[in-house]
């Protein structure tokens, strides 16, 4: 079998011109949805997500709000932005970049996030919310998939999940998602015993490591749905000297003999993320003004 490789980068733009769309019903009404992003020192990883953020954002309608301060930030001050952002009403969506340098505390600083502005979802919360199945900001990524799957399969009931990986930011949160969703939901992580036995049983991986190519196409149950996840930065000496690419955490060329859809790296779940903090944006401007949940 060879997978279908399914295209984030063009259902992105789909959702993008949905969300754009719903933004110039609200113009209409006064309403213009800010996102306000907080990046503290140049981690190389968190560069790659912010490139076309902002951009994407005024392209859909809505105000970037960006603030970049330097590495040697203190919490203090972090701690006092985000209560400047949370008190500001052209701000409806606030997210923290991550990873943030070692005197800050995360843990801290997410929490002193507005539930209500939490676009990224990582508020204990709203965390807490999902996990019970109550209405919440959910955590773009494992969003972002879980648009893709019922793209794909339309009804997930049933169907064996395995998820790679248990962090609050991914793993864990898509985990909940597809126990919502009715799937038989396994997650995996480094103390797993045998992982490959257990990807086997998958109808739906989902690979949230940070391992190149760890996944190989042995691990795939035939005519299964892949998602990576995964962002390496590896070494492209074909590309160069000194050059780099991105890769995922799934070895995708056996892994797409095998499967029957598969996420590529680039170009599969990251523009997805993208696209899902936009939409998180356009929720949370509405919810805080109590006007109904836009249908995306
Ligand atoms: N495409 C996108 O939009 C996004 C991509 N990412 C990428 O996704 C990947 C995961 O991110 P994140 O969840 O934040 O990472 P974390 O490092 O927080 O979590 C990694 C998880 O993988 C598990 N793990 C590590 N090694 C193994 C192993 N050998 N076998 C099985 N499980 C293992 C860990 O297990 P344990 O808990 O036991 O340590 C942990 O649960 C990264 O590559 C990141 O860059 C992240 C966010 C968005
Ligand atoms: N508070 C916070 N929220 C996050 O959601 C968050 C974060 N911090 N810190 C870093 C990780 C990582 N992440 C990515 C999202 C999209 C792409 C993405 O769009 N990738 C493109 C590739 C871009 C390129 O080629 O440079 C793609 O996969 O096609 C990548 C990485 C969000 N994260
Ligand atoms: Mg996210």
């Amino acid at each position: 079998m060879t997978a279908a490789i399914i295209d984030g980068k063009a259902a992105a733009a789909a959702l993008r011109q949905r969300i754009g769309a719903r933004v110039g019903e609200l113009a209409k009404q006064g309403v213009t949805p800010g996102l306000a992003v907080v990046l503290v020192g140049e981690n190389p990883a968190s560069q790659v997500y912010v490139r076309s953020k902002a951009k994407q954002t005024v392209e859909a309608g809505m105000r970037s709000f960006e603030h970049k301060l330097p590495a040697d930030t203190s919490e203090q001050d972090l701690l006092a932005l985000v209560g400047r952002l949370n008190a500001d009403e052209a701000v409806d969506g606030i997210l923290v970049q991550l990873p943030l340098p070692a005197q800050i505390n995360a843990e801290l600083v997410l929490e002193a996030i507005d539930p209500r502005k939490d676009v990224d979802g990582f508020h204990p919360v709203n965390a807490g919310r999902l996990a019970s199945g109550a209405p919440s900001l959910v955590p773009c990524t494992p969003l972002g998939c879980l648009m893709l799957l019922r793209d794909l399969k339309g009804d997930l009931a049933g169907l064996e999940a395995v998820v790679i990986g248990r962090s609050n930011i991914v793993g864990k949160p898509m985990a909940a998602l597809l126990t919502a969703e009715s799937c038989t939901v396994t997650i995996a992580h480094s103390k797993t015993r045998d992982l490959p036995a257990v990807c086997r049983r998958a109808d739906i991986l989902v690979a949230a490591v940070g391992r190149p190519g760890m996944v190989t196409g042995d691990w795939v149950k035939p005519g299964a749905i892949v998602l990576d996840v995964g962002i390496n930065r590896v070494s492209a000496p074909e590309l160069g000297e000194g050059k780099t690419r991105i890769v995922g955490d799934v070895d995708f060329a056996s892994c797409a003999a095998v499967a029957g859809a598969i996420t590529p790296v680039p170009g599969g779940v990251g523009p997805m993320t993208i696209a899902c903090l936009l939409a998180n944006t356009l929720t949370a401007a509405c919810m805080r003004r109590g006007l109904p949940k836009p249908v995306l």
